[in-house]
């Protein structure tokens, strides 16, 4: 049987090849970068701090059959993440909490019924209001948006507002929902070197540009940007990244209280996070450790697909997506995927639940017309 290639190595195209491998297809991945994992990746620092390369990762989800699959490549230890805004020159919880509204007299805003709303909120800015009072959304929200996409909030898509809550409690943890949370004690690199490991990898391949030399395949999986793919012939889908400013600090030991500390005021710099890398690493490992490493990270608009990080949440991106879209459902025997190839903002247990599904609802269907059944009990579901 021809191999089927995998474009891209980030979560999504190594769990299809895993899968698809465990199936006993042959599998070929190939990836832009020298390095395999997409943007789930690390290194350690001389000082022995272990960094994010693409900003922090906490691994998070409430599938049983998600934990159970992350867990074969690695043990993972505890880690729930806790993050801080920083406003009004104090630490606050991030998402806010019931605390912070009662110390400013808004705490009935907690009593109001969590109605369905009559119509759904026409752009970001009115999504967000209908969650927290004017002046907590134009110390925490308003200008900490328009850092991050550099543009006015009520421009971008509603649905945007989902990423966050405010909590009903004092609960400090960025994501108390999550039953199962972690970072994988090993790192992210080796992690996604154990998810990958006896499937032909092929790193610094540009399958774009030499995709026709590679010879051919029964099926092909491409996590690229979607617009790429098409040459950008219906125009260009625009993306965000961040620029990372890293300072080790050797005489120093903590700087922050907690890992991530946003930074919504538009007078206190350009950047909307302060990471600090230490608070994300196991206490025994902490504690072997000179100095603290902190990491700022200030938006920007990428040309280059290795600075992608977001999709762009407003409609007109949308649309061209779409257009898009429509044109890679007609291609045989090709599927586009993943955060830049569905041109959606995916969480890391997203990325995964999704693969798993396209394998075994897309892919296995296409290259079988009777898929063993087996095969599809080993896919987790
Ligand atoms: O202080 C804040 C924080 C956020 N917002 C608004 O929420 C939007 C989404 O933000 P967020 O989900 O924080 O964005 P991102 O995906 O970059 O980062 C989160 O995920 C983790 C980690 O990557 C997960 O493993 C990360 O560190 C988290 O912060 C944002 O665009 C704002 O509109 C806000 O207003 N104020």
């Amino acid at each position: 049987m021809q191999p089927i290639h995998i474009v891209g190595s980030g979560l999504t195209g190594a769990t299809i090849a895993r899968l698809l491998c465990d199936c006993g297809y042959p599998v070929k991945v190939f990836e832009r970068r020298e390095h395999i994992g997409g943007n789930v990746h690390d290194t350690v620092h001389a000082s022995g701090i272990r960094v994010h390369t693409y900003g922090p990762h906490y691994f998070r989800t409430n599938s049983p059959q998600i934990w159970e699959y992350v867990q074969r490549f690695g043990h993972f230890f505890p880690y729930e993440a806790v993050v801080k805004s920083w406003v009004d020159e104090q630490y606050e919880n991030w998402p806010i909490s019931a605390e912070y509204l009662q110390r400013l007299g808004l705490g009935a805003w907690l009593e109001q019924p969590v109605g369905i709303a009559k119509s759904p909120a026409v752009n970001f800015e009115a999504a967000a209001l209908r969650m927290m009072p004017a002046t907590v959304y134009e110390k925490f929200v308003k200008p900490y948006t328009a850092k991050q996409w550099g543009v006015p909030p009520d421009q971008l898509a509603a649905n945007l507002a989902r990423r966050f809550d405010v909590h009903q409690d004092n609960d400090p943890r960025l994501s108390p929902r999550h039953r199962w949370q972690g970072i994988p004690a090993a790192g992210y690199t080796a992690w996604m070197h154990k998810m990958l490991e006896g499937i032909e990898v092929h790193v610094g391949v540009d399958y774009l540009v030499t995709g026709r030399e590679i010879g051919p395949a029964a099926y092909t999986v491409f996590t690229g940007p979607i617009d790429a793919y098409f040459g950008f012939d219906l125009g260009r889908l625009h993306y965000r990244g961040q620029q990372r400013e890293h300072v080790y600090l050797p005489d120093v030991d903590w700087c922050q209280p907690c890992g991530q500390v946003n930074n919504p005021s538009l007078s206190a710099g350009a950047h909307i996070r302060t990471l600090e890398w230490k608070h994300m690493m196991p206490e025994s490992a902490q504690r072997q450790i000179c100095g603290t490493l902190i990491t700022r990270e200030t938006p920007f608009s990428p040309q280059l697909f290795d600075q992608y990080e977001y999709p762009f949440p407003d409609a007109s991106n949308h649309r061209l997506y779409q257009r898009y879209r429509k044109r890679a459902q007609q291609l045989p025997n090709v599927l586009i995927c993943g955060r830049l190839g569905e041109y959606c903002y995916y969480d890391m247990d997203q990325a995964i639940g999704r693969a798993m599904m396209l394998v075994k609802q897309h892919i296995l269907p296409a290259l079988s017309a009777n898929t063993d059944q087996k095969l599809l009990n080993l896919l987790y579901f």
